[in-house]
C-alpha cells in the first residue's frame, strides 16, 4: 500500500455501486509510489494469456504458513505500479497475518488496469482465469481471497483455475463475506482505546469520526450506535446518508472527516487520508479504523504521536477478516471464531504495553513483535530442514 503523501493529490475515491457491490475504477489512478523493499520469497508477474492485463502475485513470507492475502483489481499509471502495490501490500500481510496467529503467511495478488483499460463482465472473467493459472504455479503457497475492486463472486470465477482461493461465497460452501469479523475487532479495539485514554471502556457518550460507511464502516457504525456513542459519518456515497439518519448520528462533509473534534477518527474508506497536513490539526484523542495504511507517510506514526494522539496500528485491529477466513477455512466452530476475533483487543493491549515499555510507537511496537514471530518460525524452518 501507498506510504506516501503522493496520495493526497486523489480528487476523489473510487465509486462504490451498492447496487452491484463492485468498486467502479473509472477515473480513479492510483499513484506512482516508491519501490518497496525485495524482501519476498517470490514475485511473478503475467501479462494475461487471456485478458492481456498485467497480473502480479507476490509472495512475501511463507515461513509461518502458506500465505493468505486477497487479490485487488485497481487502476494504476502503469502495469510495474501494480507490482509495487502486489509487493507492499504482501508484506503488509505478513505483518497482519503473524500477529493474528492463523499460521498463515503474507502474499498478495493484483490485476493491473491501465488507464484507459476497459474492463466488461467478459474481460474481468479473462483475467480472473488468468489470476487462477498463475496462482496454481504457487503450489499452494500462496493462497487468494477477495480485496478491494473484486468479490466473493470474482473468486468462484478463480476457483475454476486454482483450488487456492478461501472467502468463497456462503452459498457456496466458502467463508462468506469477511466485513462483520472485521467491523468486530475494531470494534474490540476501540473498546481497549477508550479504556486505555479514559480508564473505562464505555462507549456511553463517547465521539466518532466515521469516514467511509462500506462492508465495514457501515456494521461498525451500527455497533458502536447500539454502544451509546456519539457518531458524525461521512462517505463519498450520498446513497450513505439514509443509513446515518437510520442509526441517528449525524451527517458530515467529506472534507470534514479531519477537522471535526471527537475522541477517536474512524478512517474506513481507502487508505492514505493520514497526510502531514491532516495529522497537524487532527482535532482527536486516538485513530482506530478499519483502513489499510491509513498513514500517508511513514512517520505519521511518530507525528501522531508527539501531538498525543493514539493510534493502534491498521493491520493490528482490522485482521478480523483474515481470521474470519482462515479460520471459516479450518472448519472452527462460529463461538470458537468469535472468541479470536475479540482477542484482538489483547493483541492491541500488548502491543499498546510494548509501545509503553519501550518509548516507542505502538507502530513500531506491532512490528516489532510481527517481525520477532516471522523470524522464530524462519529459524524453525532453517532447523527442521
Ligand atoms: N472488508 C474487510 O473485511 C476489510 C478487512 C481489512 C481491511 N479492510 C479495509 O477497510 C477499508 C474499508 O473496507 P470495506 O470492505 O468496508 O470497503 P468498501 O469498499 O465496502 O467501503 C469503503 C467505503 O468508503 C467510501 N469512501 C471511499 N473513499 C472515501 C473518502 N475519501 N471519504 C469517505 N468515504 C470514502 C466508499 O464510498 C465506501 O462506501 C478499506 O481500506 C479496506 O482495505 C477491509
Amino acid at each position: 500500500m501507498m506510504r506516501t503523501g503522493a496520495r493526497a493529490a486523489i480528487p476523489r475515491g473510487p465509486r462504490i455501486d451498492p447496487a452491484h457491490d463492485r468498486t467502479d475504477l473509472s477515473g480513479v489512478i492510483m499513484p506512482t509510489a516508491p519501490l518497496p523493499d525485495f524482501t519476498h520469497e517470490r514475485v511473478s508477474t503475467v501479462r494475461g494469456e487471456r485478458s492481456s492485463l498485467a497480473i502480479t502475485v507476490a509472495l512475501h513470507s511463507s515461513a509461518i504458513g502458506p500465505a493468505l492475502g486477497g487479490c485487488r483489481m485497481w487502476r494504476y499509471p502503469q502495469w510495474i505500479d501494480g507490482v509495487a502495490d502486489a509487493m507492499r501490500l504482501a508484506s503488509a500481510m505478513t505483518m497482519k497475518n503473524a500477529l493474528a496467529d492463523i499460521g498463515a503467511g503474507g502474499g498478495k495478488s493484483v490485476i493491473a488496469l491501465g488507464p484507459d483499460d476497459v474492463v466488461d463482465d467478459e474481460r474481468r472473467r479473462a483475467a480472473l482465469l488468468d489470476l487462477g493459472d498463475l496462482i496454481e504455479t504457487f503450489d499452494g503457497r500462496y493462497r487468494t481471497a477477495e480485496d478491494v475492486g473484486t468479490t466473493e463472486h470474482d473468486m468462484l470465477v478463480v476457483r475454476e483455475r486454482t483450488e487456492h482461493v478461501v472467502g468463497l461465497p456462503a452459498a457456496s460452501g466458502g467463508a462468506g463475506e469477511p466485513a462483520e469479523g472485521t467491523a468486530l475487532g475494531v470494534y474490540v479495539s476501540i473498546e481497549r482505546v477508550i479504556e486505555e485514554l479514559f480508564d473505562s471502556g464505555s462507549l456511553v457518550g463517547r465521539s466518532f469520526v466515521i469516514s467511509g460507511l462500506g462492508q465495514v464502516g457501515s456494521r461498525l457504525a451500527e455497533r458502536l450506535a447500539r454502544a451509546g456513542a456519539q457518531l458524525f459519518v461521512t462517505d463519498i456515497a450520498e446513497s450513505k446518508r439514509a443509513l446515518a439518519a437510520d442509526l441517528g448520528a449525524t451527517w458530515i462533509d467529506v472534507d470534514a472527516a479531519l477537522t471535526t473534534p471527537a475522541d477517536v477518527f474512524v478512517p474506513a474508506g481507502l487508505g492514505g487520508v493520514l497526510t502531514p497536513a491532516a495529522i497537524a490539526t487532527l482535532p482527536v484523542r486516538a485513530v482506530v479504523g478499519p483502513a489499510n495504511n491509513p498513514l500517508a507517510y511513514r512517520s505519521g506514526a511518530e507525528h501522531l504521536a508527539a501531538r498525543g494522539i493514539l493510534y493502534a496500528p491498521d493491520f493490528v485491529v482490522n485482521a478480523g477478516g483474515v481470521i474470519h477466513l482462515a479460520l471459516t477455512g479450518d472448519g472452527a466452530s462460529p463461538a470458537a471464531i468469535d472468541a479470536r476475533l475479540r482477542g484482538i483487543g489483547d493483541t492491541l493491549s500488548e502491543v499498546l504495553c510494548a509501545a509503553r515499555a519501550k518509548g516507542v510507537t505502538p507502530l513500531a511496537a506491532a512490528e516489532a513483535l510481527a517481525v520477532d514471530r516471522v523470524e522464530r518460525a524462519r529459524a524453525g524452518m532453517l532447523l527442521a530442514g
